[in-house]
Protein backbone atom coordinates (compact mmCIF):
# COMPACT_ATOMS: atom_id res chain seq x y z
CA UNK A 1 0.00 0.00 0.00
CA UNK A 2 2.71 2.34 1.20
CA UNK A 3 6.16 1.69 -0.27
CA UNK A 4 8.33 4.74 0.57
CA UNK A 5 12.34 5.51 0.50
CA UNK A 6 13.81 8.78 0.72
CA UNK A 7 16.82 10.50 1.07
CA UNK A 8 17.46 14.00 1.96
CA UNK A 9 20.09 15.92 3.26
CA UNK A 10 19.33 19.78 4.83
CA UNK A 11 22.35 21.55 6.91
CA UNK A 12 23.35 19.32 9.33
CA UNK A 13 20.20 16.84 9.17
CA UNK A 14 20.22 13.62 7.02
CA UNK A 15 17.05 12.00 6.31
CA UNK A 16 17.22 8.68 5.10
CA UNK A 17 14.37 6.07 6.14
CA UNK A 18 12.63 3.41 3.62
CA UNK A 19 8.76 2.20 4.95
CA UNK A 20 6.93 -0.66 3.75
CA UNK A 21 3.13 -1.23 4.61
CA UNK A 22 1.07 -3.81 3.13
CA UNK A 23 -2.43 -2.80 4.27
CA UNK A 24 -4.31 0.80 3.83
CA UNK A 25 -4.94 2.22 7.05
CA UNK A 26 -3.25 4.81 9.40
CA UNK A 27 0.29 4.87 8.98
CA UNK A 28 1.82 6.97 12.29
CA UNK A 29 4.86 9.31 11.67
CA UNK A 30 5.91 9.46 15.32
CA UNK A 31 9.17 10.71 16.97
CA UNK A 32 10.47 13.72 18.80
CA UNK A 33 10.49 17.10 17.18
CA UNK A 34 13.09 18.07 14.57
CA UNK A 35 13.15 13.93 14.07
CA UNK A 36 12.16 14.24 10.18
CA UNK A 37 8.46 13.62 10.32
CA UNK A 38 7.22 16.77 8.67
CA UNK A 39 10.45 16.62 6.08
CA UNK A 40 9.84 13.09 5.10
CA UNK A 41 5.73 14.10 4.87
CA UNK A 42 6.32 16.80 2.42
CA UNK A 43 8.74 14.98 -0.03
CA UNK A 44 5.76 12.15 0.35
CA UNK A 45 3.01 15.32 -1.22
CA UNK A 46 5.92 16.31 -3.62
CA UNK A 47 6.07 20.01 -1.59
CA UNK A 48 10.06 19.07 -1.20
CA UNK A 49 12.06 18.00 -3.40
CA UNK A 50 14.03 14.65 -2.02
CA UNK A 51 17.77 14.05 -2.88
CA UNK A 52 16.66 10.53 -3.32
CA UNK A 53 12.61 9.09 -3.18
CA UNK A 54 10.72 6.18 -4.31
CA UNK A 55 7.23 6.99 -3.61
CA UNK A 56 4.58 3.88 -4.55
CA UNK A 57 0.95 4.68 -2.72
CA UNK A 58 -1.58 1.66 -3.40
CA UNK A 59 -0.25 0.76 -6.70
CA UNK A 60 0.38 4.32 -8.12
CA UNK A 61 3.90 5.82 -8.25
CA UNK A 62 4.18 9.11 -7.28
CA UNK A 63 8.20 9.32 -7.78
CA UNK A 64 10.63 6.52 -8.85
CA UNK A 65 13.65 6.42 -11.23
CA UNK A 66 14.51 10.17 -11.11
CA UNK A 67 11.56 10.48 -12.34
CA UNK A 68 8.01 12.94 -9.97
CA UNK A 69 5.16 14.01 -10.50
CA UNK A 70 4.71 17.83 -9.27
CA UNK A 71 2.44 18.16 -5.81
CA UNK A 72 -0.94 18.95 -7.95
CA UNK A 73 -0.83 15.89 -9.72
CA UNK A 74 -0.26 13.53 -6.91
CA UNK A 75 -3.75 13.51 -5.39
CA UNK A 76 -2.45 14.12 -2.07
CA UNK A 77 -4.93 15.98 0.37
CA UNK A 78 -2.70 17.93 3.01
CA UNK A 79 -3.63 19.10 6.65
CA UNK A 80 -1.58 21.12 8.01
CA UNK A 81 -1.15 22.14 11.99
CA UNK A 82 -2.56 25.72 10.93
CA UNK A 83 -5.79 25.23 8.71
CA UNK A 84 -4.41 27.48 6.00
CA UNK A 85 -7.88 28.12 4.90
CA UNK A 86 -8.66 31.20 2.95
CA UNK A 87 -9.93 34.05 3.93
CA UNK A 88 -12.09 35.90 1.77
CA UNK A 89 -13.85 32.85 1.01
CA UNK A 90 -16.57 31.15 3.71
CA UNK A 91 -16.69 27.62 4.61
CA UNK A 92 -18.92 26.68 1.84
CA UNK A 93 -15.86 28.54 -0.71
CA UNK A 94 -13.12 26.55 0.52
CA UNK A 95 -15.32 23.32 0.64
CA UNK A 96 -15.88 24.24 -2.94
CA UNK A 97 -12.23 24.91 -3.95
CA UNK A 98 -11.45 21.40 -2.47
CA UNK A 99 -14.23 19.94 -4.93
CA UNK A 100 -12.90 21.86 -7.98
CA UNK A 101 -9.51 20.14 -7.32
CA UNK A 102 -11.05 16.86 -7.59
CA UNK A 103 -12.14 17.21 -11.50
CA UNK A 104 -8.65 17.87 -12.82
CA UNK A 105 -7.22 15.49 -14.70
CA UNK A 106 -4.48 12.61 -13.60
CA UNK A 107 -1.43 11.96 -15.23
CA UNK A 108 0.54 9.23 -14.51
CA UNK A 109 4.72 9.68 -14.08
CA UNK A 110 6.65 9.30 -17.31
CA UNK A 111 8.07 5.99 -17.61
CA UNK A 112 6.20 4.27 -14.66
CA UNK A 113 5.04 0.69 -14.96
CA UNK A 114 1.20 0.56 -15.98
CA UNK A 115 -0.44 -0.25 -12.98
CA UNK A 116 -4.20 -0.90 -12.93
CA UNK A 117 -5.45 2.78 -11.05
CA UNK A 118 -8.37 2.13 -9.12
CA UNK A 119 -11.20 4.97 -9.66
CA UNK A 120 -9.86 7.25 -6.95
CA UNK A 121 -13.13 7.62 -4.60
CA UNK A 122 -15.27 10.57 -5.12
CA UNK A 123 -16.33 11.77 -2.02
CA UNK A 124 -18.63 14.63 -1.81
CA UNK A 125 -20.35 17.58 -0.13
CA UNK A 126 -23.28 15.62 1.07
CA UNK A 127 -20.90 12.76 2.77
CA UNK A 128 -18.62 14.91 3.74
CA UNK A 129 -20.64 18.16 5.90
CA UNK A 130 -22.55 15.26 8.25
CA UNK A 131 -19.40 13.18 9.02
CA UNK A 132 -17.88 16.35 10.02
CA UNK A 133 -20.10 18.14 11.63
CA UNK A 134 -19.72 21.33 9.01
CA UNK A 135 -23.43 22.11 8.32
CA UNK A 136 -24.01 25.03 10.81
CA UNK A 137 -20.47 26.36 9.72
CA UNK A 138 -20.86 26.78 5.98
CA UNK A 139 -22.03 30.41 5.64
CA UNK A 140 -19.57 31.35 8.77
CA UNK A 141 -16.47 33.08 7.76
CA UNK A 142 -13.20 31.81 8.82
CA UNK A 143 -12.51 34.29 11.33
CA UNK A 144 -15.91 33.15 12.71
CA UNK A 145 -14.83 29.43 13.36
CA UNK A 146 -12.68 28.06 16.25
CA UNK A 147 -9.32 26.36 15.49
CA UNK A 148 -10.89 22.81 16.29
CA UNK A 149 -13.57 23.99 13.46
CA UNK A 150 -10.74 25.72 11.49
CA UNK A 151 -9.12 22.08 11.10
CA UNK A 152 -12.38 20.30 10.36
CA UNK A 153 -12.84 22.55 7.64
CA UNK A 154 -9.51 21.69 6.20
CA UNK A 155 -10.11 18.32 6.55
CA UNK A 156 -13.27 18.24 4.66
CA UNK A 157 -11.89 20.52 1.82
CA UNK A 158 -8.76 18.43 1.73
CA UNK A 159 -11.57 15.26 1.35
CA UNK A 160 -13.67 16.99 -1.43
CA UNK A 161 -10.64 17.18 -3.64
CA UNK A 162 -10.89 13.77 -4.34
CA UNK A 163 -7.17 11.99 -2.97
CA UNK A 164 -5.71 8.64 -3.02
CA UNK A 165 -4.20 9.39 0.81
CA UNK A 166 -4.30 12.17 3.40
CA UNK A 167 -1.54 13.67 4.97
CA UNK A 168 -2.34 15.24 8.43
CA UNK A 169 1.08 17.29 9.27
CA UNK A 170 0.06 17.60 13.65
CA UNK A 171 -3.16 18.68 13.08
CA UNK A 172 -3.93 19.06 16.49
CA UNK A 173 -1.17 20.92 17.72
CA UNK A 174 -2.37 24.04 17.55
CA UNK A 175 -5.39 23.16 19.79
CA UNK A 176 -5.79 23.29 23.25
CA UNK A 177 -6.32 19.60 25.22
CA UNK A 178 -10.60 20.66 24.88
CA UNK A 179 -10.67 21.31 21.13
CA UNK A 180 -8.02 18.02 20.27
CA UNK A 181 -10.92 15.90 22.58
CA UNK A 182 -13.06 17.85 20.05
CA UNK A 183 -11.94 17.25 16.95
CA UNK A 184 -9.75 13.53 17.57
CA UNK A 185 -13.47 11.49 16.95
CA UNK A 186 -13.78 13.17 13.83
CA UNK A 187 -10.72 11.56 12.53
CA UNK A 188 -11.59 8.45 14.18
CA UNK A 189 -14.53 8.61 11.87
CA UNK A 190 -12.59 9.36 8.80
CA UNK A 191 -10.57 5.97 9.88
CA UNK A 192 -13.64 3.68 10.03
CA UNK A 193 -16.68 5.58 7.97
CA UNK A 194 -14.47 6.46 4.65
CA UNK A 195 -11.64 4.09 5.13
CA UNK A 196 -9.61 6.45 3.06
CA UNK A 197 -5.64 6.16 3.95
CA UNK A 198 -3.78 8.49 5.90
CA UNK A 199 -0.36 9.71 7.03
CA UNK A 200 -0.30 11.29 10.49
CA UNK A 201 2.55 13.02 11.75
CA UNK A 202 2.33 13.81 15.35
CA UNK A 203 4.56 13.51 18.64
CA UNK A 204 1.28 13.12 20.79
CA UNK A 205 1.38 8.96 21.86
CA UNK A 206 -2.23 9.82 23.13
CA UNK A 207 -3.36 10.85 19.16
CA UNK A 208 -1.00 7.70 17.82
CA UNK A 209 -3.05 5.52 20.28
CA UNK A 210 -6.12 6.67 18.92
CA UNK A 211 -5.71 6.61 14.85
CA UNK A 212 -2.50 4.68 13.96
CA UNK A 213 -2.82 1.42 12.61
CA UNK A 214 0.66 1.12 11.32
CA UNK A 215 3.44 3.09 13.33
CA UNK A 216 7.03 4.55 12.18
CA UNK A 217 8.79 5.50 14.60
CA UNK A 218 11.62 8.17 13.72
CA UNK A 219 14.67 9.55 15.27
CA UNK A 220 17.29 11.72 13.95
CA UNK A 221 16.54 11.22 10.20
CA UNK A 222 15.82 7.75 10.42
CA UNK A 223 13.17 4.83 11.30
CA UNK A 224 14.17 3.43 13.90
CA UNK A 225 11.05 0.88 14.16
CA UNK A 226 8.00 0.32 12.45
CA UNK A 227 4.83 -2.29 12.77
CA UNK A 228 1.34 -2.32 14.88
CA UNK A 229 1.10 -0.25 17.71
CA UNK A 230 1.00 -3.44 19.81
CA UNK A 231 4.27 -4.21 18.84
CA UNK A 232 5.87 -0.79 18.94
CA UNK A 233 4.84 0.00 22.65
CA UNK A 234 7.05 -2.77 23.49
CA UNK A 235 10.13 -1.49 22.15
CA UNK A 236 12.71 -0.80 24.00
CA UNK A 237 13.34 2.78 22.45
CA UNK A 238 9.75 4.62 22.88
CA UNK A 239 11.03 5.17 26.19
CA UNK A 240 13.40 7.84 25.58
CA UNK A 241 11.21 9.20 23.32
CA UNK A 242 7.64 9.20 25.00
CA UNK A 243 9.59 9.49 28.77
CA UNK A 244 9.11 6.90 31.20
CA UNK A 245 5.45 7.30 32.63
CA UNK A 246 4.34 7.28 29.24
CA UNK A 247 5.74 3.26 28.58
CA UNK A 248 2.92 0.79 28.56
CA UNK A 249 1.65 -2.16 26.46
CA UNK A 250 -0.33 -1.17 23.89
CA UNK A 251 -3.37 -4.42 23.80
CA UNK A 252 -6.54 -4.86 21.58
CA UNK A 253 -9.32 -7.06 23.24
CA UNK A 254 -13.23 -7.78 22.05
CA UNK A 255 -16.20 -6.24 24.22
CA UNK A 256 -17.47 -9.30 26.01
CA UNK A 257 -20.56 -8.15 28.17
CA UNK A 258 -21.52 -4.49 29.57
CA UNK A 259 -22.24 -3.81 33.06
CA UNK A 260 -25.05 -0.91 32.91
CA UNK A 261 -24.63 -0.15 36.60
CA UNK A 262 -21.36 0.34 36.85
CA UNK A 263 -20.26 1.36 33.30
CA UNK A 264 -17.79 -1.15 33.12
CA UNK A 265 -17.07 -3.11 30.01
CA UNK A 266 -15.41 -6.99 30.38
CA UNK A 267 -13.16 -7.18 27.84
CA UNK A 268 -10.95 -10.54 26.91
CA UNK A 269 -7.68 -9.91 26.00
CA UNK A 270 -5.62 -13.06 25.55
CA UNK A 271 -6.48 -15.44 27.86
CA UNK A 272 -7.10 -12.71 30.59
CA UNK A 273 -10.23 -10.22 31.11
CA UNK A 274 -9.84 -6.93 31.95
CA UNK A 275 -13.18 -4.46 33.08
CA UNK A 276 -12.73 -0.81 31.85
CA UNK A 277 -14.83 1.61 32.04
CA UNK A 278 -16.77 2.08 28.70
CA UNK A 279 -19.91 3.26 28.59
CA UNK A 280 -20.87 3.59 25.13
CA UNK A 281 -19.27 0.73 23.80
CA UNK A 282 -21.18 -2.20 22.76
CA UNK A 283 -20.98 -6.13 23.02
CA UNK A 284 -18.62 -7.30 20.36
CA UNK A 285 -16.41 -4.05 19.50
CA UNK A 286 -13.03 -3.66 19.26
CA UNK A 287 -11.11 -2.17 21.68
CA UNK A 288 -7.70 -0.55 22.22
CA UNK A 289 -6.00 0.68 25.24
CA UNK A 290 -2.71 1.15 26.92
CA UNK A 291 -1.64 0.08 30.27
CA UNK A 292 0.77 2.06 31.94
CA UNK A 293 3.66 0.26 32.82
CA UNK A 294 3.74 2.48 36.00
CA UNK A 295 0.27 1.95 36.99
CA UNK A 296 0.41 -2.48 36.66
CA UNK A 297 1.29 -3.80 40.44
CA UNK A 298 2.46 -7.59 40.00
CA UNK A 299 2.06 -9.99 42.97
CA UNK A 300 3.56 -13.74 42.88
CA UNK A 301 0.16 -15.56 44.54
CA UNK A 302 -3.76 -14.17 43.97
CA UNK A 303 -4.27 -11.72 45.78
CA UNK A 304 -7.47 -11.44 47.68
CA UNK A 305 -10.17 -8.88 48.99
CA UNK A 306 -8.59 -5.90 46.90
CA UNK A 307 -10.51 -3.42 45.44
CA UNK A 308 -8.92 -3.20 42.13
CA UNK A 309 -11.07 -5.08 39.31
CA UNK A 310 -8.23 -6.38 37.27
CA UNK A 311 -6.23 -9.45 38.29
CA UNK A 312 -4.82 -10.96 34.74
CA UNK A 313 -2.35 -13.94 35.03
CA UNK A 314 0.41 -14.83 32.99
CA UNK A 315 4.27 -15.65 33.35
CA UNK A 316 7.35 -13.21 33.19
CA UNK A 317 8.87 -13.32 29.36
CA UNK A 318 11.92 -10.99 30.24
CA UNK A 319 13.34 -8.01 32.56
CA UNK A 320 15.08 -5.31 31.72
CA UNK A 321 16.67 -2.36 33.54
CA UNK A 322 14.78 0.60 33.77
CA UNK A 323 17.00 3.26 35.25
CA UNK A 324 19.01 3.14 38.07
CA UNK A 325 16.39 1.91 40.48
CA UNK A 326 13.63 -0.08 38.44
CA UNK A 327 12.94 -2.82 36.13
CA UNK A 328 10.70 -3.40 33.64
CA UNK A 329 8.94 -6.76 33.53
CA UNK A 330 7.39 -7.84 30.54
CA UNK A 331 4.28 -10.83 31.44
CA UNK A 332 2.91 -12.55 28.88
CA UNK A 333 -0.79 -12.84 29.90
CA UNK A 334 -1.39 -15.44 27.04
CA UNK A 335 -1.70 -13.57 23.45
CA UNK A 336 -1.21 -10.15 24.87
CA UNK A 337 1.96 -8.78 26.58
CA UNK A 338 1.62 -6.49 29.21
CA UNK A 339 4.76 -4.24 30.45
CA UNK A 340 5.35 -3.23 34.50
CA UNK A 341 8.02 -0.78 35.96
CA UNK A 342 8.99 -2.13 39.94
CA UNK A 343 11.45 -1.00 42.01
CA UNK A 344 14.93 -3.13 41.85
CA UNK A 345 14.09 -3.98 45.45
CA UNK A 346 10.80 -5.18 44.95
CA UNK A 347 11.90 -7.00 42.21
CA UNK A 348 14.47 -8.79 44.45
CA UNK A 349 12.34 -9.17 47.21
CA UNK A 350 9.26 -11.04 44.98
CA UNK A 351 12.01 -13.06 43.19
CA UNK A 352 10.96 -12.06 40.30
CA UNK A 353 12.47 -14.14 37.21
CA UNK A 354 11.81 -15.25 33.89
CA UNK A 355 8.93 -18.24 33.51
CA UNK A 356 7.69 -17.16 37.01
CA UNK A 357 4.08 -17.18 36.98
CA UNK A 358 2.74 -13.83 38.06
CA UNK A 359 -0.55 -11.92 39.14
CA UNK A 360 -1.10 -8.49 37.14
CA UNK A 361 -2.94 -6.44 38.82
CA UNK A 362 -4.58 -2.99 37.18
CA UNK A 363 -7.25 -0.54 38.66
CA UNK A 364 -10.03 0.24 35.85
CA UNK A 365 -10.32 4.10 36.79
CA UNK A 366 -6.04 3.35 35.60
CA UNK A 367 -7.22 2.48 31.96
CA UNK A 368 -9.19 4.58 29.41
CA UNK A 369 -10.20 2.58 26.90
CA UNK A 370 -11.17 3.44 23.43
CA UNK A 371 -14.29 1.58 21.31
CA UNK A 372 -13.50 1.01 17.81
CA UNK A 373 -16.17 0.20 14.65
CA UNK A 374 -14.56 -2.46 13.10
CA UNK A 375 -14.48 -0.11 9.87
CA UNK A 376 -12.33 -1.85 6.54
CA UNK A 377 -9.03 -0.39 7.94
CA UNK A 378 -9.39 -1.16 11.17
CA UNK A 379 -10.12 -4.75 10.08
CA UNK A 380 -6.91 -5.44 8.52
CA UNK A 381 -4.43 -4.48 11.09
CA UNK A 382 -6.05 -5.24 13.96
CA UNK A 383 -4.47 -9.11 15.42
CA UNK A 384 -7.13 -12.02 15.05
CA UNK A 385 -8.87 -13.35 18.33
N1 LIG B 1 13.82 24.74 5.59
C1 LIG B 1 14.75 24.05 6.24
N2 LIG B 1 16.06 24.20 5.95
C2 LIG B 1 17.01 23.51 6.58
N3 LIG B 1 16.76 22.63 7.57
C3 LIG B 1 15.48 22.45 7.93
C4 LIG B 1 14.41 23.15 7.30
N4 LIG B 1 13.25 22.75 7.86
C5 LIG B 1 13.58 21.86 8.81
N5 LIG B 1 14.91 21.67 8.86
C6 LIG B 1 15.64 20.77 9.76
O1 LIG B 1 15.32 19.44 9.40
C7 LIG B 1 15.22 18.63 10.57
C8 LIG B 1 13.88 17.92 10.57
O2 LIG B 1 12.83 18.88 10.70
P1 LIG B 1 11.30 18.45 10.58
O3 LIG B 1 10.49 19.70 10.60
O4 LIG B 1 11.15 17.54 9.43
O5 LIG B 1 11.11 17.61 11.92
P2 LIG B 1 9.74 17.19 12.63
O6 LIG B 1 10.00 15.83 13.18
O7 LIG B 1 8.61 17.34 11.70
O8 LIG B 1 9.67 18.24 13.80
P3 LIG B 1 8.40 19.04 14.39
O9 LIG B 1 7.58 18.01 15.10
O10 LIG B 1 9.04 20.04 15.32
O11 LIG B 1 7.71 19.67 13.22
C9 LIG B 1 15.43 19.54 11.75
O12 LIG B 1 16.77 19.41 12.18
C10 LIG B 1 15.20 20.92 11.20
O13 LIG B 1 15.97 21.87 11.87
Amino acid sequence: MFSIRAKKRRDGFVLDVEIEVSSPGVVALFGRSGCGKTTLANIIAGLLPADEAHIVIDGVALEQNGKSLQAEHRRIGYVFQDARLFPHLDVMGNLRYGEKRANRFVPALQGAPVTPRRELPRITLDVVAPLLGLEPLLSRRVHQLSGGERQRVALGRALLSGPRVLILDEPLASLDAARREEVLPYLEKLRDELAIPMIYVSHQFEEVLRLATHVVLMDKGKVLSQGSLDELSLHPELRAIVGPDAVGAVIHGVVESLDGGTGLANIRVGTNELRIGLRDAKAGAHVRTQLLARDIILATSRPDNLSVRNIMTGTIARIVPDDEDTELVYVDIGGASILSRVTRAASIALGLRAGLQVWALVKSVSIRGHAFVEGPLLKSSLPRA
